[in-house]
């Protein structure tokens, strides 16, 4: 395991107010957490909590209301232009509804092109497409079925893989993973898991998956972060969040997980 006590990212006092007046809702309110370099942290609550809403913040789609936002000991919280792009090769996303991540007038070999336009690479175009498959191939895609497809053409699992072949490929070193594997069947959820998990040892990456689901977050994470009302109402290990929880909030999750452990252990 690649972990050590470095910080990757500082978050403090981050707060988020859509609206104003009488329909204000306070997305995300006042939470503070940081995540050191090699971890897997999860990012865990109900419909509603927040979590879409604190990584759209990290990676800067969304201004703030209250806050700060520290990335590798800077301040990233006023990065506008190149700085930003700067920042994207760094951390990346994977969405719920990778759809809409998508420009759906592209088919998937232009997606995946664009995303060396990010490094000034100094890659040929054959070198470029044969990075391609082999990542295709890496996330268990056939290439040939896929690149000259357009994303609607493609299945709600085969779109996630290429989200994380595009990570892959990016190489960034935070990813954010938000709902990483809701598009996918049960019995693939594993398979893709274990990929998404592999990129901390092949590309170093530190991984926040963003889940409503606390039995994968257990199966997937060092730490666990556990988000209600727009508050992180809890954090702490795995095995403490799971084995002595102690916000009541977390303890009622974790009643309502049937079979943790074995829904993912044995998947
Ligand atoms: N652009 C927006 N304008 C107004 N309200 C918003 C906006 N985005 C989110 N909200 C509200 O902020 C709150 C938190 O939403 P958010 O999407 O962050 O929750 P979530 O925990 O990610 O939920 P889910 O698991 O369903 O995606 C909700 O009450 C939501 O309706």
């Amino acid at each position: 395991m690649a972990q050590n006590t470095e910080e990757i990212i500082k978050v403090e006092n981050l707060t988020k107010v859509f609206g104003s007046g009488k329909k204000a809702v306070k997305a995300v309110n006042n939470i503070n957490f940081s995540i050191k370099k090699g971890e897997i942290v999860s990012l865990v609550g109900q419909s509603g909590s927040g979590k879409t809403t604190v990584t759209r913040l990290i990676l800067r789609l969304l201004k703030e209301t209250e806050g700060k936002i520290i990335f590798e000991g800077k301040d990233v919280t006023d990065i506008k232009g190149k700085e930003k792009k700067e920042y994207w090769k760094k951390v990346q996303a994977i969405f719920q509804d990778p759809y809409a991540s998508f420009n759906i007038f592209s088919p998937v070999k232009k997606v995946l092109l664009d995303t060396f336009k990010l490094f000034n690479s100094s890659y040929s175009k054959k070198e470029k497409e044969k990075l391609i498959c082999e990542t295709l191939e890496s996330v268990n895609l056939r290439p040939e079925e896929v690149v000259d497809k357009y994303p609607f053409e493609l299945s709600g699992g085969q779109r996630q893989r290429i989200m994380i072949a595009r990570a892959h490929l990016i190489r960034p070193q935070l990813l954010l993973a938000d709902e990483p594997t809701s598009m996918i069947d049960a019995n693939l959820r594993s398979g893709i898991l274990e990929l998404l998990l592999s990129l901390r040892d092949t590309d170093d990456c530190t991984i926040m998956f963003v889940t409503h689901d606390l039995g994968l977050a257990y199966y997937v994470s060092d730490r666990i972060f556990i988000m209600h009302e727009g508050e992180i109402v809890e954090e702490g290990s795995a095995d403490k969040i799971i084995t002595a929880p102690e916000h009541p909030y977390t303890i009622q999750l974790i009643k309502d997980v049937p079979k943790l452990s074995e829904e993912w252990l044995t998947s």
